[in-house]
């Protein structure tokens, strides 16, 4: 079976984009999933993405970790909107649902700002923090992030009990003199650092920025820079998250699948 795909990338979070309107990309099939996001035996991405039509909506994200398993993607929703705009389904903005819910976002070239889902509160676990962005997010903050083990560490956390069955992303943050943020992610269903990751920048963004009293923090990542911007409530929640960043496409092509992992429905 041949599957024509885009490859994205938004802050070096990679993604493999699939035009699946015609719904002829079979869903269950996880096997084909990891094949395609295997950066030896596939294409290589963090994650794969099908765009395909919901009514009510200028399409659907559907969102698939490499390893199969879904969740809400920022960097991946951000791409979705790019690709979109590219295949003509959009003008310059959007109003398209994923799996946290509907999302707005205003594509200007190869920059996409998206608006990210209300954050109701953040809570302390043990001297960290987490928040759901869209995705579950542990986030610390430590001395000297570009020199820390973020994959053993993280991965620990990812699968220790309090955060079983489901797991959560682990990010780690060093607050810069600009009031900048550096942030590194290891992320679930990755089960590695990315470049970058979208929700969970805005999960540090706003843990950052509600500790210094501002609503706009510059977060650099790996992969990038990234900016986002919220409102709090006097009641403790988080609303008008926007994540604004670069989203570029890379490269396309035709990937051949095996008969054993074909792609048909
Ligand atoms: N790995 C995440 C989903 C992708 C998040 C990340 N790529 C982003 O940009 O938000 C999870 O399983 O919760």
């Amino acid at each position: 079976m041949n599957i024509s795909f885009y490859k994205y990338q938004g802050t070096g979070n990679d993604f493999v984009m699939i035009d699946d309107r015609k719904e002829f990309f079979d869903i269950k099939n996880l096997a084909l999933v990891q094949r395609l996001c295997d950066r030896r035996f596939g294409i290589g991405a963090d994650g794969l993405i099908l765009i395909r039509n919901k009514s009510g909506y200028d399409f659907e994200m559907v969102y698939f970790n490499a390893d199969g398993s879904q969740s809400m993607c920022g960097n991946g929703a951000r791409c979705a909107a790019a690709f979109a705009a590219f295949l003509g389904i959009v003008p310059d903005n959007t109003y398209f649902y994923a799996i946290d819910g509907p999302h707005r976002a205003k594509i200007n070239n190869d920059w996409v700002a998206l608006e990210m889902g209300a954050v109701q509160s953040i809570s302390k676990v043990d001297g960290d923090y987490f928040v759901n962005t869209g995705s579950p997010h542990h986030v610390r903050f430590v001395d000297e992030v570009e020199t820390h083990d973020v994959v053993t560490v993280g991965r620990d956390i990812r699968y220790s009990q309090p955060y079983q069955p489901g797991g959560t992303n682990v990010n780690f943050v060093t607050p810069q003199p600009d009031h900048s943020i550096l942030v590194r992610t290891y992320e679930r269903g990755v089960e590695d650092e990315t470049l970058s990751c979208g929700t969970g920048v805005t999960a540090c963004a706003l843990v950052y920025g509600q500790s210094k009293n501002l609503n706009h923090v510059k977060i650099k990542t790996r992969g990038g820079e990234l900016e986002v911007s919220f409102i709090s409530t006097p009641d403790g929640r988080f609303e008008g998250i926007t994540l604004s960043g670069p989203a570029k496409q890379v490269f396309s092509g035709i990937v051949k699948t095996e008969n054993e992992i074909s792609a048909t429905a």
